[in-house]
């Protein structure tokens, strides 16, 4: 287990650091002298530029129309993506252009403002919501070069003004149109996450509805991840190997390529592709589907020049919702591979006792074990 490079106590300061270390994008993109906690192991360094990895480009609109053979054909290829690596690209989506390229915009908008205003929707300690820039209250070495603006979302119907609400209070009435667009970008994610979730299903031979309607009521995190130029950037990552512990992720990459993939001993990238989302199983998902899908280490490089913006969304289940596969997908051959868990419970684990480079779900089922949970 790896715990070694997180800050667990809240008012310990910066390990080994006479004052703060902030991280100004507005200074650090021109800065040539990289502080040492942003440079990584030398096995850990990435390789800036890496191969393609190939991977499916599923055409939801057959799907989505209710044809037979193209739903077929969907699961058949979204089935072998998840049983290699877990990752596969989605186009004919259904979600409005504009308002991906707006989410764009807006992330421009946030994250171009002076740091003090950003820090107006900090990140506490203890949270998981809000501004953060790089880390640097919560671990002490191996720091992504990155900012990122954290959101809840819930599905419950109670609670759908919940980004909207989230801006305003935060950050005042003049980032109601932030609010809006992000509200709207969820709730597209849910809808796009769940249909996914019937063709997950299909493709493992369980009912159709059984993971839609596991997800139906989930409290999500969307996530906007900002990763400004970096001059040295052989040197750094902008998020580091990690395994999502999350269910599914869904994200949009911009037109600059970071997106890297951990396959067969090797990294690959994937290329951007503003037509398309990229969708990966988390380890939530793994434990659902008794392991039968993979959730991938992955990572995200950093370059030069160009600053680089993702949209990321990540499903998960309600907090009282038992993660435990259908009965289909456990049997004499295939007996269950991890204890039945509760997302609030895996969440915190990645939060508390582990940093994200070691195989989570492994990690997570040992230490219920060792701790009678
Ligand atoms: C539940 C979450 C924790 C992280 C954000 C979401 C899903 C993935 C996690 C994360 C991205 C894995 C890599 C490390 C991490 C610290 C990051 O770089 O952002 C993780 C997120 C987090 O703990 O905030
Ligand atoms: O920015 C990216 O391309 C990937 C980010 C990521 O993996 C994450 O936020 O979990
Ligand atoms: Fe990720």
């Amino acid at each position: 287990m790896t715990t070694n490079s997180i800050i667990t106590n809240e008012k310990s300061p910066m390990l080994g650091e006479e004052k703060p270390l902030i991280f100004d994008a507005s200074h650090m993109k021109n800065e040539s002298n990289i502080p040492t906690q942003y440079i990584w192991p030398d096995d850990e360094k990435p390789c800036v530029v890496a191969q393609e990895l190939h991977v499916p480009l599923i055409d939801l609109r057959g799907f989505f129309s209710g044809d037979p053979a193209a739903t077929q054909q969907a699961s058949r290829l979204v089935g072998e993506a998840c049983r290699s690596h877990g990752f596969f690209l989605v186009v004919n989506h259904g979600v409005d252009s504009n308002l991906i390229s707006k989410a764009h915009r807006y992330m421009d908008t946030f994250f171009d403002m002076p740091l003090s205003q950003k820090q107006k929707a900090q990140r506490k300690i203890g949270e998981h919501c809000g501004y953060a820039s790089s880390f640097t209250g919560r671990f002490s070495s191996k720091l992504p070069w990155k900012e990122t603006l954290s959101l809840r979302y819930t599905a419950k119907e109670n609670s759908s003004h919940i980004v909207e609400e989230y801006f305003q209070r935060t950050l005042g009435e003049s980032f109601n149109n932030l609010g809006n667009v992000y509200q709207e970008y969820c709730n597209s994610m849910n809808t796009l996450s769940l249909r996914i979730m019937e063709l997950l299903g299909i493709s493992l031979g369980v009912q159709k509805s059984h993971f839609k309607e596991f997800f139906e009521d989930n409290e999500s995190i969307m996530r906007l991840n900002y990763y400004p130029p970096c001059l040295k950037p052989e040197l750094t990552l902008g998020t580091g190997p990690h395994y999502d512990p999350t269910s599914l992720t869904v994200l949009h990459q911009d037109c600059v390529s970071g997106l890297q993939v951990f396959v067969d001993n090797e990294w690959y990238s994937i290329r951007p592709n503003f037509n398309a989302f990229v969708v990966n199983i988390g380890d939530t998902f793994m434990a659902l589907s008794n392991g039968r899908y993979k959730s991938c280490l992955h990572r995200a490089v950093v370059n030069n020049t160009t600053p680089r913006k993702s949209l990321a969304f990540f499903l998960c289940p309600d907090k009282d919702k038992v993660v435990s596969p259908p009965t289909e997908l456990v049997d004499y051959n295939n007996p269950r591979l991890y204890p039945d868990f509760t997302w609030p419970a895996l969440h915190e684990f990645t939060q508390k006792h582990h940093r994200a480079e070691t195989n989570t779900l492994q990690a997570f089922s040992m230490w219920l074990k060792e701790n009678n949970i």
